[in-house]
């Protein structure tokens, strides 16, 4: 049985395995400049963040219908329950849809004729959070914003994402005022490739309550005293900061340091079908290459749950982590079970 865990940073569109996009190009009748799932994998080969959002928006153009959005949604929870995920809160990008001619209504109503049954058909909570493209103009974010008004009562949140550097979190100061006053939850990409400085703005300008990576926040130990005393949950994404360069190798990734910081960590896929596992894949990569002892994953599970916004179920929070407390190791290497 794998460690119970929320997963609480994830892109739906990330999660668009080679399989499926070929299926909903066949179902679509987009032409992919792929000849197969091998080809398509191939071109896995990333050097930063923009070569893979290249390739990114490229195919979720296979992504059309409801049907569409459902089927892609219902393959990630499959695979999430599979690997101990309890409670997932789900990024989707609507402007890269919008853009493409598909509606609001359309994103948002098939994602969640999947979300919207995953207790019962996957044993998990799940959650949406809407994110603003930060390459776009500030104006189109608020245009975003407006189209999902009638759909307020599917997202809790918004989030940022896309092409970091040369677009810091004050573009978006006005947008996200906005959406605070609509009751929604505010979360960021920052210091994922863009500099500290990034994750101070997104705090102090955006009013995030979670950053999205955060990883660069060790450059600046003042920043990381605030994030400690402040506990602000770090949403790291671990496969991914290796292949999209911004770590060399997992064994020099500061997770165990950031931990040891008393940094409120959260292990996540981010794109899983691109980075080469999901979540609890990630969990066991740092396990192995940084040495995390039982306690530590432990901890990592914990702080899943706390940095949820589970707020609007508190008894659910509590049971999650009581099965994270119940959890037992098997034999494993560092004492953590063969797939656990
Ligand atoms: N890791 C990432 N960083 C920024 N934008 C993204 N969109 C999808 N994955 C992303
Ligand atoms: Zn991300």
């Amino acid at each position: 049985m794998p460690l119970p865990k929320a997963e609480l940073h994830l892109h739906i569109e990330g999660t668009l395995e080679p399989e499926l996009a070929f299926r909903l190009a066949a179902r679509n009748g987009v032409v992919l400049p792929y000849a197969d799932t091998e080809a398509l994998r191939e071109a896995y080969l990333f050097k930063d963040l923009q070569s893979f959002l290249n390739l990114y928006y490229e195919l979720m153009t296979v992504l059309r219908t409801e049907q569409d959005f459902e089927d892609l949604a219902n393959a990630y929870l499959a695979r999430a329950a599979a690997q101990g995920v309890r409670h997932a809160e789900i990024f989707f990008d609507p402007q890269a849809h919008i853009a493409r001619g598909v509606p609001m209504r359309t994103i948002v109503e098939g994602l969640w004729r999947a979300l919207g049954r995953s207790t019962e058909n996957h044993g998990m909570s799940t959650r949406l959070i809407m994110c603003f493209l930060r390459d776009e103009s500030a104006d189109s974010a608020l245009e975003t914003l407006e189209a999902a008004r009638p759909h307020l009562d599917r997202i809790i949140g918004v989030g940022l994402d896309s092409a970091e550097v040369g677009h810091p979190p004050a573009k978006f100061r006005e947008v996200y005022e906005m959406a605070a006053d609509l009751g929604l939850r505010r979360v960021a990409h920052a210091g994922e490739e863009g500099p500290p400085a990034y994750i101070t703005e997104a705090l102090d300008l955006l009013g995030v309550e979670r950053v999205d990576h955060g990883l660069r926040c060790m450059e600046d130990p003042d920043l990381v005293a605030r994030l400690v005393r402040e506990r602000i949950p770090l949403t790291l994404c671990p496969l991914s900061n290796v292949r999209l360069r911004a770590v060399d190798v997992l064994a020099e990734h500061p997770l165990r340091a950031m931990l040891e910081a008393g940094l409120l960590c959260t292990v996540n896929s981010d794109d899983p079908a691109y980075f080469g596992g999901y979540v609890a894949d990630n969990y066991h990569a740092v396990r192995d290459a940084l040495g995390l002892t039982k306690e530590q994953m432990r901890e990592l599970a914990r702080n899943s749950f706390r940095a949820s916004f589970l707020e609007d179920d508190e008894d659910l929070r509590s049971r999650y982590l009581a099965e994270v407390d119940a959890y037992e190791f098997g034999d494993g290497p560092h004492g953590t079970p063969g797939r656990g």
